[in-house]
């Protein structure tokens, strides 16, 4: 159908995720900035509830807009594609950078030594995220990740002395890619001796705790654009030891099948 059909279909709702997702307020963006999206909404729900909505369209070959982004393992699941971005409302390519707090390198040198060497790139994290989608439990396929990448990991801990059971308490979003990043960080911080606690919140609280010391790493920071009123409004309290992972990417996401290829081919 032509791509008016599209926002009728969608009752001009686009399926999103939790409400402090900087792609939530890019979104929001994009519907004041695009004539095309004039009247059109903007549905709050979950990541999960997102990846089950478009599950759900493809399984029925219906339209849906997803807030959507790389690296997912929806992109190896299902034939999908970005719709255009013509006004840059989403940016272009994102880092996901690594934040600690505030005295982590004299409290916990060897944590703070593997945060700042974590780097890997979005296949190794999709690695990861797939094999969770595919039914592993996160600890699990972190585990199996960790293991069979010695070489990258040996990289991350070099120069990070053992330590007898010190705790390390890493804050993230439930967002696929940082289940993923975030269980692996954990993976290799166990492999030197920590303990590590695993604290799930909403993207502010995530930089929050961070801030105020309630936390002492994510490896979750979306930039430069779409964590950007976060760094402005936690930055100076917390340490930036920059990317973990090039090459990352958020937009509006729709199945192959849908026409549009851009988002002003949409029609208020
Ligand atoms: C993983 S999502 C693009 C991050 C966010 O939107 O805040």
């Amino acid at each position: 159908e032509g791509t008016a059909a599209v926002g009728e279909e969608l009752d001009y709702t686009i399926t999103g995720i939790e409400p402090g997702a900087g792609i939530m307020s890019a979104t929001n963006k994009a519907l004041e900035e695009y004539d095309s999206l004039k009247g059109w909404t903007l549905q709050e729900s979950s990541s999960a509830a997102m990846a089950a909505a478009l599950g759900k369209a493809i399984d029925k070959e219906e339209p849906i807009i997803v807030t959507g982004w790389t690296p997912h393992w929806m992109f190896a699941k299902y034939d999908l594609k970005y719709l255009e971005d013509p006004k840059g409302v989403y940016g272009e390519a994102e880092n996901i950078e690594t934040f600690v707090r505030q005295g982590l390198k004299d409290d916990e040198p060897s944590a703070y030594t593997v945060l700042d060497q974590f780097h890997w790139t979005p296949d190794d994290m999709g690695a990861v995220m797939v094999n969770i989608q595919d039914g592993a439990d996160p600890a699990e396929a972190a585990a199996k990740w960790v293991e069979e990448n010695s070489d990258k990991v040996d990289e991350w801990t070099k120069g990070a002395e053992e330590v007898d059971g010190n705790e390390v308490n890493l804050a993230y979003v439930a967002w696929d890619s940082e289940i993923a990043s975030t269980n692996v960080v954990a993976k290799v911080l166990e492999s030197i001796g920590y303990k590590v606690k695993l604290t799930q919140l909403d993207a502010g609280p995530m930089f929050a705790a961070i801030a105020e010391g309630d936390a002492d790493a994510m490896v979750a920071g979306w930039l430069p654009l779409t964590h950007a009123d976060y760094l402005d409004q936690y930055g100076d309290k917390m340490e930036r030891l920059g990317p973990n992972l090039e090459g990352a990417k958020t937009g509006l996401v729709v199945p192959s099948y849908v026409e549009a290829d851009s988002i002003e081919d949409l029609q208020p």
